[in-house]
């Protein structure tokens, strides 16, 4: 059996991704719920608990806590955030709604003899995500890293095995996250590291056939990354029991209908259905304005339409679909908060006529990327931006219409050729414009202009979950102002989007 450094849930949006840079570290870890109880715990090879964060504050009426016999089980604990908030409660600190709220990257100082940042620099880049501050270390405890502000962004008490970080080291933003997560499961909880990625094509490929039987399957393509990898797992499962559907619901890019179809057929060989169902989807999105109620329209119809080509091609038992742990956690569970719900998630109706195959659901992006070139997929597929499944409906603020949806299309195409121009199109992990449902005076050829605001998202990230704004050279933006309002008539002005996520986040709706 494998050691384990179980990692209880308490709804943070980050928690799967601190299990998944444990196991990546090479100790096997899971998520478990905040409610397991220190007996279920203590049934397992356990070495050392995390606790997440998440959306509530401490001192809440019924905020989530934990068994107390977990502090009792004798292996080492580290609190992240509302964890840290939890660890200062039970041991009798304060916890307050903070004067000042903190997201996004800040800068803390270290002590020297802190254990978690052994071999650490002292002052390094942390990223947060919190309104409540813990404003006095716990009797026993020492303070380990304060802010620029002041406050406690780390403190521990090594003689019981706590540590507690108000900043989140599993993103990807906080510099030496890795190292601090290295430091707890080796220097602190003393793992040996007994867990290495093992086959996870062959394990999924055995637990697919085994599904399936010899069922017919439909899998969704969108011709992104994340269908492409689970249609390339599934063919090898189960070869022509397979059937690929690409939905051009009318919300896609300028080319991207054709150009999807061609990769797939020439870069992925799969043969691929195309369905075109372009009227009905801006049909049922007249008039909607709310995006919640946009991506719910948009998840229900897709499922429609396959059900509706099942009838025509099938029957198919099963629906495949590329769904990512960023788009369940994003759509809410019973602890965590809903941000948005993702057209495959959170959209999906209540009544489908198909069990749902998701062999990629606890995977981020950057993993499914590897999977992806360990299953030998082109470069291009790849490596290709995300796009979201409801596509431009979601860049389009307020209603959509197909005047709106041509200058955004435009205007990507736009934004695209001059980021590939700068040869910033591997470096930028996503970029697009939104219309967004402002309207400003400009003058034009001595004219006055009233003309849709145009905002350009460029953004860096790893997996979706936390992101920067890109640095885009000034030039290059110069360029792409330039262009897109002298090229698309009805926008007479373009932002850029300078806003990291949290606060915001990628996508607009
Ligand atoms: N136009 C489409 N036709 C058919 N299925 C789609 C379409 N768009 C999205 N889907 C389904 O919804 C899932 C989620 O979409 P999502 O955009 O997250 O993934 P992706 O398109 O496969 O990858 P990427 O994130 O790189 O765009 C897809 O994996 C796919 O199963
Ligand atoms: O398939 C999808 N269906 C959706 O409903 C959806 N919403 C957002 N996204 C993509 O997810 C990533 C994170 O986006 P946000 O920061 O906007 O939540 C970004 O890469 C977004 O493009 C979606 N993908
Ligand atoms: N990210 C978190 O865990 C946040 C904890 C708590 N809800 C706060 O706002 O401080
Ligand atoms: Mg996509």
């Amino acid at each position: 059996m494998h050691e384990l450094v179980a990692v209880l849930d308490f709804g943070g949006q980050y928690n799967q991704l601190i299990a998944r840079r444990i196991r990546e570290l090479g100790v096997y870890s899971e998520l478990l719920p905040h409610t397991t109880s220190a007996e279920e715990l203590k049934s397992r090879p356990l070495k050392g608990i995390v606790f997440s964060g998440g959306p509530k504050s401490v001192f809440a009426e019924g905020a989530p806590d934990v068994d107390p016999a977990v502090f009792q089980l004798g292996v080492p604990i580290l609190g992240i955030c509302y964890g840290m908030q939890l660890v200062a409660k039970r041991f009798h600190a304060d916890v307050a709604r903070g004067a000042v709220r903190e997201y996004g990257r800040t800068i803390i100082d270290v002590k020297p003899e802190a254990r978690l940042f052994q071999g650490l620099p002292d002052r390094q880049g942390v990223w947060m995500s919190h309104s409540d501050v813990v404003t006095r270390v716990p009797d026993g405890f020492r303070l380990d890293a304060v802010t620029d502000n002041g406050a406690i962004a780390a403190m521990s008490n090594p003689d019981e095995g706590l540590y507690a970080v108000q900043f989140h080291p599993e993103v990807h933003h906080s510099e030496h996250g890795t190292r601090i997560l290295e430091n707890f499961l080796f220097q602190v909880c003393g793992c040996r590291g007994d867990w290495t990625m093992t086959n996870f094509i062959d394990e999924s490929i055995a637990a697919i056939r085994q599904r399936v039987g010899d069922k017919r399957v439909l899998v969704a393509i969108s011709g992104g990354v994340d269908s492409s990898v689970a249609a390339a797992l599934v063919h090898r499962a189960i070869g022509h029991q397979l059937t690929a559907m690409f939905v051009d619901h009318g919300l896609l890019r300028k080319g991207e209908s054709d150009s999807v179809m061609q990769s797939l057929r020439d870069k992925l060989g799969i043969d691929v259905v195309r369905v075109d169902a372009r009227a009905r989807f801006l049909s049922r999105l007249e008039g909607v304005t709310d995006p919640e109620r946009k991506r719910k329209i948009i998840g229900e119809e897709f499922i429609r339409v396959f059900e509706e080509e099942s009838d025509r091609l099938g029957p198919f038992d099963y629906l495949v679909q590329g769904t990512l742990y960023t788009d369940i956690i994003e759509s809410g569970t019973h602890t965590a908060a809903t941000i948005k719900s993702h057209h495959n998630v959170g959209g999906l109706p209540e009544d489908i006529r198909f069990e749902i195959i998701e062999p990629l659901r606890e995977l981020f992006k950057d993993e499914v990327r590897r999977l992806g070139e360990a299953l030998g997929l082109a470069p291009e597929i790849v490596w290709r931006q995300p796009f979201p499944g409801p596509g431009l409906a979601i860049r389009v603020i307020g209603e959509v219409t197909e005047e709106k949806l041509h200058l955004v299309r435009e205007s990507d195409a736009i934004l695209r050729d001059e980021i590939a121009k700068a040869g910033l199109e591997r470096e930028i992990w996503q970029y697009f414009t939104v219309l967004t449902g402002n309207r400003t005076v400009g003058v034009m050829g001595d004219e006055r202009t009233y003309a849709y605001t145009l905002a350009v998202r460029a953004v860096h990230s790893q997996e979706g979950m936390t992101a920067d704004f890109a640095r885009i050279p000034w030039e290059v933006l110069a360029a792409i102002s330039t262009r897109i309002v002298n090229e698309v008539p009805g926008i007479n002005r373009v932002v850029y989007d300078i806003t990291s996520k949290p606060p915001a986040t990628i996508e607009w709706e």
